[in-house]
């Protein structure tokens, strides 16, 4: 009998946006700052989880960045990447490429080697042990100056072997794609790959700019590019790649329930739509989970789930070869099931 639970469980995917900071999960939070001799302003696991409650992004970001305070050492970062590698090989994605926000740490004395290299490592074992392929894109919080970013991208040039691509994220509000054009030019200089949020909370306005001016080949989130009929146009006959978070979205009251997210007009206005976690440990689940309730609440059939696999492939930085293995993998999948 058909289970359209399990055959999206079962089905290969990729994950084109996801915050690894955004993946530390409380009780690993909770191990990390015990072993850093750090104490964590909550009496318990529970009482940080409940105060997973919020009312717009900067809320979130600000107990994002706390939390991220735990993570000091080269094996720490390790064991957060570790631990998301984890929930990929138990869900089945098996693509995966990862934000990371060197900022947050750098600004706290860390080195930026330490964190690419525990990051790294983990991705090296991850495609050792679970045959899963992972691509890090370094962030810039947008919330700091450019020279920030700047200083993040001259200090990450001995990594870049590690590294496919430069991203921007944090404050959507007030810090607009154009105050980061220059480090955005730098970055395609370097042959890095550009992706940006915007159309989060900001709007459509910051994704046709963060398009035309930081020439991305992706934009995360991308919801209100709905405001503007004539971008949407341009962005579906250009198959722009939006990477669509259903929970993030919800937890960060960009709509009021996934009811009412607008990913079935996205759907039928022809994006090239993906699904994504964003911070699936504050956010309430991983990319599995995203994808199974919105195929729930949207009635969505097998060939529209994998429809949505294929555009992730489609949007993704994998080599030719794996796009076409994740390609055969999903049709294979599809047709065991129907
Ligand atoms: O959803 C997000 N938006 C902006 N910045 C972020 N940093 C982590 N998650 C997010
Ligand atoms: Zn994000």
């Amino acid at each position: 009998m058909f289970n359209q639970q399990e055959f999206i469980k079962k089905i290969a995917k990729l994950e084109l946006h996801l915050h690894i900071e955004g993946s530390l999960e409380p009780e690993l939070m909770f191990r990390l700052a015990q072993r850093n001799n750090i104490t964590l302003p909550y009496a318990s696991v529970e009482a940080l989880k409940e105060a997973y409650q919020f009312n717009n992004l900067q809320e979130f970001l600000d107990l994002y960045y706390q939390g991220a305070e735990v993570l000091q050492t080269e094996q720490d970062f390790f064991d957060l990447a570790w631990a998301y590698f984890e929930t990929c090989h138990r869900d089945n994605v098996l693509h995966t490429e990862v934000f990371f926000d060197p900022q947050t740490h750098t600004e706290r004395g860390i080195d930026i080697g330490t964190v690419i290299n525990g990051l790294s490592r983990a991705k090296q074992q991850a495609h050792e042990q679970f045959g899963i392929s992972c691509e890090y894109i370094l962030c810039f919080l947008r919330h700091l100056s450019e020279d920030s970013a700047i200083a993040t991208l001259e200090a990450a040039k001995p990594y870049l072997q590690h590294i496919i691509g430069a991203g921007l994220d944090s404050s959507e509000q007030g810090h607009p794609p154009e105050k980061f054009q220059q480090v955005f030019g730098m970055a395609k200089q370097l042959g890095l790959k550009r992706v940006a949020h915007a159309g989060e909370e900001g709007p459509a306005a910051n994704v046709a700019n963060a398009w035309q001016l930081l020439d991305v080949s992706r934009i995360d989130h991308g919801v209100r590019c709905l405001e503007d009929e004539a971008l949407v146009k341009r962005l579906a006959a250009a198959k722009m790649p939006l990477t669509v978070c259903p929970f993030s979205n919800v937890k960060l009251k960009v709509v009021e329930h996934l009811r009412e997210h607008p990913l079935p007009e996205m759907l039928e206005k022809g994006l090239a739509v993906t699904i994504n976690s964003d911070d699936p440990a504050y956010f309430g689940g991983y990319l599995l989970d995203n994808l199974q309730a919105c195929s729930e609440t949207f009635a969505w059939s097998p060939q529209q789930i994998a429809q949505l696999c294929h555009n992730a492939v489609a949007a993704s930085y994998a080599s030719d070869q794996r796009k076409s293995e994740l390609s055969q993998l999903i049709d294979k999948c599809l047709l065991e099931f129907s």
